[in-house]
């Protein structure tokens, strides 16, 4: 693939109208400031990468919680084959992972026949990061060609038919932060991503959906794979009894503290989103009851259930580049 070029876009031109200068530094509400990227510079990002690794990835994945740290020992090593690993301290302009069961590099290589790129470690907003640097890994995936987002993360279960070790395939989100204003996409928009107003009603793609419930099948793992509504705050602390309730009674049935903002930056540039939580640990939406989340036990469950996910994964990226294959003949 050559560098890109930064003023063609699907083949076309693009109008001097629709790049618009982001402000070159964001303040946090911490008064801590970001320094905002634009078009240009997350190009040079994806040409680093592109320069990294002969790789040409068109499937992105995101490892959650527990879920990307075991990938580095071995389990998915022999899934991702042909991996060449770019830490994120390397990568121009990239954030680096903070917490524990996020290793802090991104994975290029073959889950079966697919070329892919794993983030193994995400970005998440109690971190510090606003919600679009914790995104701009998306965008630089989509730089590099990536069409279809697979999204993993940890999350505690509020549905109370959902068991820990379940796997919920994400059929919608409600967007919590973002009835507070908080949006990976506030701020000027620059056109060559995406639309200033983009639709958000089909964010969890229908037929990879479908496709993932009969790979479940496929895999005799139906019996626990739920599909439900996800819901992201913005943590660190796990959420109190009555937060809980509330997000009951709204028709959540996963909550975490990640996902929903990096599907939101996929979907606004126009990439395929498949989205599934681990269900880590049932939340505790009584005050009678003794147990407490706990970030171990989170990345416990991600270990018991590592094969199962590696397999699903593996066999959802073959599915989902031949359904893209045959839309594209
Ligand atoms: O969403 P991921 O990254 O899987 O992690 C989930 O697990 C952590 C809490 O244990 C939080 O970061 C929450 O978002
Ligand atoms: O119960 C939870 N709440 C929020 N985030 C989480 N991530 C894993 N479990 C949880």
């Amino acid at each position: 693939m050559a560098p890109i070029n930064v003023d063609v876009v699907n083949d076309s031109k693009v109008a001097p109208t629709a790049k618009k200068a982001l402000p070159e530094v964001e303040t946090d509400s911490n008064g801590q400031e970001h320094k905002r990227y634009s078009y240009e510079t997350l190009v040079e990002t994806a040409n680093f990468l592109l320069s990294k690794t002969s790789v040409r990835p068109t499937i992105g994945v995101i490892c959650g919680s527990g879920m990307g740290s075991y990938w580095n020992e071995g389990s998915l090593a022999e899934t991702i084959t042909d991996a060449q690993c770019v830490p994120y301290e390397e990568i121009p302009n990239f954030p680096v992972s903070t917490v524990e069961g996020h290793h802090g590099r991104l994975v290029f290589g073959h889950l079966g026949d697919v070329p892919v790129v794993a983030m193994q470690g995400r970005f998440h907003y109690y971190e510090g990061y606003p919600l679009w640097k914790c995104c701009l890994p998306v965008r630089v995936m989509k730089l590099l060609g990536v069409q279809t987002l697979i999204a993993t993360n940890a999350a505690g279960g509020l549905n109370p038919n959902y068991k820990i070790g379940d796997i919920m395939i994400v059929k919608d989100h409600i967007n919590m932060m973002g009835f507070a204003g908080n949006n990976p996409l506030h701020g000027p928009n620059d056109e060559r991503f995406g639309p200033r107003f983009p639709p958000m009603n089909k964010a969890y793609r229908f037929e990879y959906r479908k496709i993932a419930k009969e790979v479940a099948k496929e895999l005799n793992i139906e019996n626990i794979v739920k599909e439900g509504v996800y819901t992201c705050l913005g943590g660190p602390n796990f959420e109190t009894v009555a937060e809980l309730n509330m997000l009951k009674m709204v028709g959540v049935d996963a909550v975490g503290m990640s996902t929903v903002h990096e599907v939101i930056t996929a979907r606004h540039c126009d990439m395929n989103v498949f989205a599934m939580s681990l269900i880590t640990n049932e939340c505790v939406t009584s005050y009678d009851l003794d147990a407490e989340a706990n970030h171990e036990e989170v990345l416990d469950v991600g270990r018991m259930r590592q094969d199962i996910l590696r397999k699903f994964v593996k066999q959802l990226a073959d599915r989902f580049a031949k359904a893209k294959a045959n839309e594209n003949p």
